[in-house]
């Protein structure tokens, strides 16, 4: 039985025997192998799929550390800035952890599915006027100056949960992929999973002794922004961010210095991806893998077909890209189609024969 990031990964975390743990289950998700984009670059990919979490969304990995350590320094109210998978994520664990939850997202930019989790749970939820670069510096403010914790991914219990993602990936593997995809937003993600393959790769100190190294390598990390809100493209912040993938309509990453870190110590890149290549990627999920994920998930998928049409994905490699968010969370994208139309339902009279007929059965 799983029980959660902390209580699997407990000697590589900062948690004792004493701490609380908050948790609804999160981790342990699936590594599907990709057959298709396997086929497509000659290179054997694998999809680490975060929707399945107890959120839908990797977020979870972060918030039941944020919420460990909200209520081992005895707060009674946390506070987060979000796009909308941080405020849904941080809803349920504060509900589990029997604290107040306080959330600020972009005016009329967070997606439905997102909205009515952390209304669901209870959340204050304050639709701020301005956009997601706005809400994490007013939360940041509020930590501040007030009794509110801020769980936000500047919270380094954030990227401390975050790492596991990571561990579970050479866990699955039996070693660390050549090369890791994944969308990039705020930038805390990609900090996390370079700090857990770091870690998994030399031996690590604990209270207890020094637990061996479990990989032999690091991946290049290859991470991926929407053209319209590409802060590392630019080499400097995006006052305007704009994107259909609201998941990542971020211009003023919070994690920029580890997130270059990430880029540079691994030998990677950040690059960029056009909404019509995410949509584009986020239908090929569905159509060819049987994997549906939120648009913003799928800037991964997106920078690996675009990097394998300009022939720089090699072959023969271990390729492992984190899909970050299921796609109930969004599901408008997948009920319109390319031309962006929407989808018509097809109606049949309440008789077999009819039906049969317009299902081409014999
Ligand atoms: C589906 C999905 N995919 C990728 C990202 C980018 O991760 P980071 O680069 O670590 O920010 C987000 C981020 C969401 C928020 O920032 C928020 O919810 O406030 C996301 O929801």
């Amino acid at each position: 039985q799983w029980r959660g990031v902390i209580r699997e990964y407990a000697d590589r975390l900062p948690v004792t025997e004493a701490t609380k743990v908050i948790t609804l289950g999160e981790g342990g998700t699936p590594l599907v192998h990709a057959q298709k984009l396997s086929e497509l670059t000659g290179s054997e990919v694998y999809l680490k799929v975060e929707g399945m979490n107890p959120t839908g969304s990797f977020k979870d990995r972060g918030m039941t550390m944020a919420m460990t350590a909200a209520v081992e320094a005895g707060a009674k109210a946390v506070v987060c800035a979000s796009t909308g998978n941080t405020s849904a994520s941080a809803a349920a664990y504060a509900t589990a952890a029997g604290l107040k939850c306080a959330v600020l997202v972009p005016e009329g930019k967070i997606s439905m599915g997102k909205l009515s989790q952390a209304i669901a749970h209870g959340a204050t939820l304050l639709q701020v006027d301005g956009n997601f670069d706005n809400c994490l510096d007013i939360a940041r403010k509020l930590g501040e100056a007030y009794p509110v914790f801020l769980v936000n991914s500047v919270n380094p219990a954030r990227i401390q949960g975050q790492k596991t993602g990571a561990f579970e990936v050479v866990d699955t593997l039996g070693d660390a992929p050549d090369i890791h995809v994944l969308p990039v937003g705020n930038a805390g993600n990609i900090s996390a999973y370079w700090k857990g393959y770091k870690e998994y790769s030399a031996p690590f100190e604990t209270t207890n002794g020094t637990l061996p190294a479990v990989s032999t390598k690091t991946p290049v990390m290859w991470g991926f922004q929407a053209a319209g809100a590409a802060p590392f493209v630019a080499g400097h912040p995006i006052t305007e961010p704009d994107t259909i993938a609201t998941a990542i309509r971020i211009g003023n990453p919070a994690s920029w210095e580890t997130a270059v870190a990430a880029r540079d110590e691994s030998g990677g890149l950040i690059e960029a991806v056009t909404d019509d290549e995410i949509l584009a990627a986020h239908r090929w999920l569905s159509a060819k893998e049987g994997v549906f994920v939120e648009p913003g998930s799928a800037a991964g998928v997106a920078g690996l077909i675009k990097k394998h049409a300009a022939g720089e994905v090699p072959s023969g490699k271990t390729i492992v890209i984190t899909v970050t968010g299921h796609g109930l969370k969004d599901p408008q994208w997948a009920l319109r189609t390319e031309d962006g139309s929407d989808v018509q339902p097809v109606k049949v009279p309440n008789d077999v024969v009819t039906v049969a007929a317009e299902l081409g059965l014999e």
